[in-house]
Parts: structure tokens; sequence; C-alpha cells
């Protein structure tokens, strides 16, 4: 963990594998008023039409990755990169660096703005070396059978290509063993509201109590 220096924001970074709640825990955490800082909404913005990545992808991978309104054809560069690593590879060149660039100016935004604690939503966090620049790791955490499950039902996918992107990412169980909090999600909504619920709580005493997250 990176120590917090005086007067500093505290970063949480928060983590987990596709569709083991992340969204559904930052969702709580807005309700109780943290900041949050998306990297998902980041790569969408950076990866739009006329955003950052949109013209080295284009250039990177061709127009078979454009659909017919001019914006990326996401399912095509999605099917390419997860059924080919070093596909994979080149596109996270062109797109964490300037993920990277843009969390860091809203995290600087957040404590302008007088937050005292951020989350960091970062699905790739320990993929990219990221927890080394945050100040705790929170870890949400499922089975595997149960993300199988819901990332078929929530996507659409089927059971083969969920399974390729589950596999494109480090395993959920060696994220949790690397976090400083683990959110259990395998249990029903209200069970993992009131784990969030306590963390935060830990980290408003953390932080200095009060409103921390704004
Ligand atoms: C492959 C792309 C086009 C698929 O777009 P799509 O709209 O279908 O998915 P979305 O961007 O909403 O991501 C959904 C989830 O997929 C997983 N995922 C996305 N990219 C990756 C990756 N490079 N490696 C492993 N898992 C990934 C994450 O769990 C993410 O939360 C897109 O995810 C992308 O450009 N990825 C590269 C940037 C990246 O690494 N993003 C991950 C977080 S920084
Ligand atoms: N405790 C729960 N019980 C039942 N279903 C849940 C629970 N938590 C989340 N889900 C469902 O599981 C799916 C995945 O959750 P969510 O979208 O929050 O995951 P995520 O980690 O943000 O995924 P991604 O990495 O793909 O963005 C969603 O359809 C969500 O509604």
């Amino acid at each position: 963990m990176a120590s917090k220096g005086p007067g500093k924001v505290l970063r949480i970074g928060l983590t987990g594998g596709i569709a083991s709640g992340k969204s559904t825990v930052v969702a709580i955490l807005r309700e109780l008023g943290a900041a949050v800082v998306d990297a998902d909404r980041i790569v969408h913005a950076v990866e739009a039409r006329g955003g950052e990545a949109y013209g080295p992808i284009v250039a990177a991978f061709g127009p078979g990755v454009v659909g017919p309104d001019g914006e990326l054809d996401r399912a095509a560069l999605a099917r390419r990169v997860f059924s080919d690593p070093e596909a994979r590879r080149r596109l996270e060149a062109i797109v964490h660096p300037i993920v990277r660039r843009r969390m860091a100016e809203e995290v600087e935004a957040a404590a302008r703005a007088g937050a005292r604690a951020v989350v960091l939503d970062i699905p790739l966090l320990f993929e990219t070396g990221y927890q080394a620049h945050v100040d705790q790791v929170w870890v949400v955490y499922v089975d595997p059978p149960t993300q199988l499950r819901r990332l078929v039902a929530r996507d659409g996918l089927d059971e083969a290509e969920a399974r390729r992107r589950i596999d494109a990412q480090m395993p959920l169980e060696e994220k949790r063993r690397l976090a400083d909090v683990v959110i259990d999600n395998r249990g029903d909504p209200a069970a993992t509201r009131a784990q969030v619920e306590a963390a935060w709580r830990a980290v408003l005493a953390a932080a200095g109590g009060g409103e921390a997250g704004r």
C-alpha cells in the first residue's frame, strides 16, 4: 500500500472480476456520498468518436472495428481482443496510459472540490499494477460459478465467450488474497450493502470523519 501523505485525499482502489458486482457496490457508495472515479466510463469516453483513443485504435485495428454510425463497434473489438491476447495488449497499450492520466486528473479535481476520500473503480487494478497508486484496495468477490452465471445473464453471452472474458483477467480468488477489504457479493444485495456501509464507515473514520466523500 502507498502511504497517505498529510492533507492528501485517501484513494480507495475498488476492483473485482468482470460481473463480480463492482457497479452494484459503486452505486451504494455513491448513495453514501462517496466521490467515485470510474475507469470503464473514462474508457468509453476516450474511445468515443473524436475521443483521444479513437483514432489510434482505428489506425491499429482497421475499419472492421468501426460501426455504420462511425462509432467503434465495441462488440467486434471485444470479440477480437478477447480471442487474441496480443491484440488485447495492443489495445491496452493505447488506452491505459490515457485512462491513467484522466483518472489522476479526476482525483485531483475531487480533492480540490473538498473530498478527503475517493473511490477509484478499476476493473484491471492488479493487472495494470495500479495498486501501487492507491492507499487501500477493496475487492468485490463472488465464486466462479456465480460470476459466470451473472455474466451470461447480464450480457447475453454464450458460456464459452463469457469464459474467455473471465479468463482474460487475474483469477478473482487471487485478487481476494491481495485485498485489504473484501466485499463478498455471493449473497443477496442487502448482505452486500451491509458490508459496504461498514467498510465506508471505517473510511470516514480513517479520513477524519464527517463528509469525507465530498
Ligand atoms: C474490449 C472493449 C472494446 C469492450 O467494450 P465493452 O463495451 O463490451 O465492455 P466495457 O468497456 O464496458 O468493459 C466491461 C468489462 O470488460 C472487462 N475488460 C475490458 N477490457 C479488458 C481487458 N483489456 N482485459 C480484461 N478484461 C477487460 C472489464 O471487467 C470491464 O469492466 C473495451 O472494454 C476496451 O476497449 N477495453 C480496453 C481498455 C481496458 O483495458 N478496459 C478495462 C478497464 S481500464
Ligand atoms: N448480490 C447480487 N445478487 C444478485 N445479482 C447481483 C448481485 N450483485 C450484482 N448482481 C448482478 O450481477 C451482474 C453483475 O454485476 P455488476 O454489473 O455490478 O458487475 P461489475 O463487476 O460492475 O461488472 P463489469 O466488470 O462487467 O462492469 C448484474 O446484472 C447485477 O445486477
